[in-house]
């Protein structure tokens, strides 16, 4: 850089200084002004007919952003959390082409709307319309735009520009500096969690995001085409747009993994919003948190719709254990009705009503059938004496107790019964494998994030507990995850799960039942990620949740581990219901540099042929290292930790950031000494809890051995490769 234009850029970043300074005097009077507050901005967020936000309601929001109640708090939320409150500036010319004079306007564009004394606009929430051409004008349309400018700050201090020229010449008094923004943001280091890309979201991009809410909206694309930030800064449109709507209703995101929520979990909040709820797959149903994992095998039979008929069976048997007969006294006379009379009145008992909300009918029935047995001395004083018998009640607590959906579940711990339920629906092969999971899940204490999904179809099924409320956090819960120092300090899904000695059988039990399981909240919207991945019992389980709801649904198939689409995707259409659909296609990378995506795509095109192969944007001229070691004829061969230790230091060397090792179950006790090293920028993962995640480098472990242990073999290779932004280093042992 010569000096001049380093006097250039500081003169730039000194006049924005200025603004900046102006913006923070303005908001430090807002914080004191909370007698304003009760500006109703909320309703004003409205939209027309159309779904579309009409221009002058959205004036309104202004207001509400900067006068709200919390602005001040949330101000000082984003001022020490996160970059660049104000990060944008557009230079405008609303002269007509061909005009003598200029009409210039400057506008600034931030995460938050901001108006002087005079009510002048500051600072322009990048959800509103008037930042649109922010993100939209190109060289080709410029929609009035002379020149885009991008801010980065830290703190209340400006620390640089990058400017983008939309015409093809700038006026005289117009300096431009910086080689564009996009490619600075997608150079610098990834750190640990997702970072928002408001300040550089491209125009197809901003499309989706802003599109209109009605019914589905679909986001497809290859790796690192930027769905699940895109994905994410929709919601946060969407709850600008139309707030009413979807703050009082609730979004709802869903994640593939307890690693994955954590990644993401400050984008929202770097946006402003924090009212929308990020759960992953194991953590949908309150009361459960799962991060354990199956054999895929098991989880395929879980996933599959068969488990309707065999769940269905399961929540209309008899309890295990239970009476088969009832033998009573009931005012002095002898009452016997038997397994066949009983098996008669739980049919009918469970007609139109769910088991746990059946029991008074259930007394009633046999009330009746007793009756009719006996029929001696008047009818209403023998169904009184029923009513009150003591060993009724007993009989009804023993054969028709409310049933947890836990509970039930887990009778498929034996085996007969399993056989019992599976009838006719899976193999006995698969009846056996689902009751040695269950017997697996009572051994362990925890549930596996397939059982989730079962649990709540049971759940519909046999209806809530009814029973007195049990004290929400108990001993025995598993806390939740609290961001990925926490996930880390847990050991990733790595390990495998270790068989706690500490535990006895009633305290695994207990674990496993605490709390009690309360009815789905519905949504205003559902946004769903990675959701090629999700098994036709997640899908309903999803759609229980979404059934007033507008949907945004990101995937790529090419990158799924559920062996059986067309299923998959007939519970997904289910779930949509008939709502109308919109897709957004995205074709550029911008995680991978290109000599890494290149790799990638060799691997998946032989397997995929129609793979959705996007192109990466950038180069570091590096290509990733491939190491073959471990020749079994050499005596004095290394072995693979040591290896493993020497590339990671070479990675380490090269990039400032975070760096994962990717590895598959089988190295998996060998790598993880190296979780944590390199002052912590080291985490060791098994390949499938990479999904949607990414890191500066990446260390993969045996890929052919990846490809041999996962469910979906070279998909979920494809995705390990593209996990990488700027370094990534493929070892393979020769055996
Ligand atoms: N406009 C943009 N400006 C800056 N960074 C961007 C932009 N778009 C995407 N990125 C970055 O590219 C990376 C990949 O994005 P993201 O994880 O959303 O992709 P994805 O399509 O969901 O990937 P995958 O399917 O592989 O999980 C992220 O680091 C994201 O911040």
């Amino acid at each position: 850089m010569t000096d001049t234009h380093v006097d250039a850029v500081a003169a730039e970043i000194a006049i924005e200084q200025q603004h900046l300074d102006r913006v923070h005097a303005e908001l430090a009077k807002a914080g004191k002004r909370a007698d304003l507050v009760a500006v109703d901005g909320m309703s004003r967020g409205r939209t027309d007919r159309t779904g579309d936000v009409r221009d002058e309601e959205m004036s309104g929001l202004f207001e509400r952003d900067a006068l709200v109640f919390n602005a001040a708090r949330r101000m000082a939320t984003l001022e020490h959390q996160y970059e660049g409150l104000v990060f944008g500036r557009l230079d405008l010319d609303h002269a007509p082409e061909g005009a003598d004079q200029s009409d210039r306007e400057v506008r600034y564009i931030g995460r938050l709307g901001v108006r002087d004394d005079d009510y002048e606009p500051l600072v322009i929430d990048w959800r509103a319309p008037a930042a649109s051409p922010f993100y939209r004008a190109t060289p080709g349309d410029n929609q009035g735009v002379i020149r885009r400018r991008v801010l980065r700050s830290r703190g209340e201090r400006v620390i640089g520009v990058e400017d983008d020229l939309m015409v093809p010449e700038a006026p005289d008094d117009m300096v431009v500096v910086g080689d564009g923004a996009l490619l600075a943001a997608l150079t610098r280091s990834r750190g640990q969690q997702m970072r928002d890309i408001v300040a550089t979201i491209q125009a197809h991009q901003d499309e989706a995001i802003r599109a209109n809410d009605r019914g589905i909206t679909e986001i497809s694309g290859g790796p690192g085409t930027g769905k699940t930030v895109v994905a994410l800064h929709r919601a946060a449109y969407l709850l600008y747009a139309n707030r009413r709507r979807y703050e009082s209703g609730g979004i709802l995101v869903i994640g593939p993994s307890a690693a994955y929520t954590a990644y993401i979990e400050r984008v929202l909040p770097s946006l402003g919003e924090e009212s929308v709820t990020l759960r992953s797959l194991g953590d949908v149903v309150d009361v459960i948190t799962a991060v354990r994992h199956e054999s895929p095998e098991v989880a395929a039979i879980k996933g599959s719709l068969q488990m309707r008929t065999v769940l269905k069976r399961l929540a209309a048997r008899a309890v295990p254990g239970a009476p088969t007969s009832m033998r009573v006294m009931v005012g002095g006379l002898p009452v016997h009705l038997d397994e066949g009379q009983l098996a008669d009145i739980r049919r009918r008992a469970l007609r139109d009503r769910t088991r746990n909300q059946a029991t008074k009918h259930v007394r009633e029935l046999l009330a009746e059938s007793a009756w009719r047995q006996v029929r001696e001395g008047d009818r209403d004083e023998f169904l009184d004496a029923f009513d009150e018998s003591l060993a009724v009640d007993d009989f009804v607590a023993e054969w028709w107790p409310q049933v947890d959906p836990r509970e039930a579940l887990l009778w498929l711990a034996d085996t007969e019964l399993a056989y019992e339920v599976c009838r006719s629906v899976l193999s006995q092969g698969d009846a056996a494998a689902l009751a040695h999971a269950a017997r697996e899940t009572l051994e362990l204490g925890s549930w596996t994030v397939s059982d989730v999904a079962l649990v709540d179809e049971l759940s519909v099924r046999v209806g809530q507990v009814e029973a007195p409320e049990v004290e929400e956090r108990s001993f025995y819960e598993i806390e939740e995850l609290d961001g990925v120092e926490e996930l880390q300090a847990m050991g990733s899904a790595i390990r495998a799960p270790e068989v706690d000695h500490s535990l006895t059988p009633t305290s695994a039990r207990e674990r496993l039942l605490h709390g009690t399981v309360g009815r789905s909240t519905d949504y205003a919207h559902v946004l769903v990620d990675e959701a090629q991945d999700l098994s036709p019992m997640q899908w309903r389980m999803i759609g229980r949740r979404g059934r007033r709801a507008s949907w945004t649904v990101v995937g790529d198939v090419a990158q799924a581990s559920w062996p059986d689409i067309a299923e998959a995707e007939q519970a997904r259409d289910e779930a949509y219901g008939t709502q109308p659909r919109q897709a957004f296609h995205m074709t550029t990378n911008y995680r991978n540099a290109q000599e890494i995506f290149d790799y990638a795509r060799e691997v998946i095109l032989p397997v995929v042929p129609d793979a959705d192969i996007p192109d990466a944007v950038r180069q570091t001229g590096v290509r990733p290292e491939d190491v073959t070691f471990g020749d079994p004829l050499d005596d004095s061969r290394p072995d693979v930790s040591t290896v493993a230790a020497q590339a990671l230091t070479r990675l380490a060397d090269e990039v400032d950031g975070s760096i994962a090792v990717i590895t598959p179950q089988r190295h998996a006790e060998a790598m993880l000494a190296l979780d944590g090293s390199h002052d912590g920028r080291v985490v060791v993962i098994d390949p499938l809890s990479t999904k949607g995640l990414e890191w500066d480098a990446t260390l993969v472990v045996d890929p052919d051995a990846i490809v041999r242990e996962a469910p979906g073999g070279a998909r979920v290779l494809y995705v390990v490769l593209t996990r990488a932004a700027h370094r990534m280093t493929v070892l393979r042992p020769l055996d």
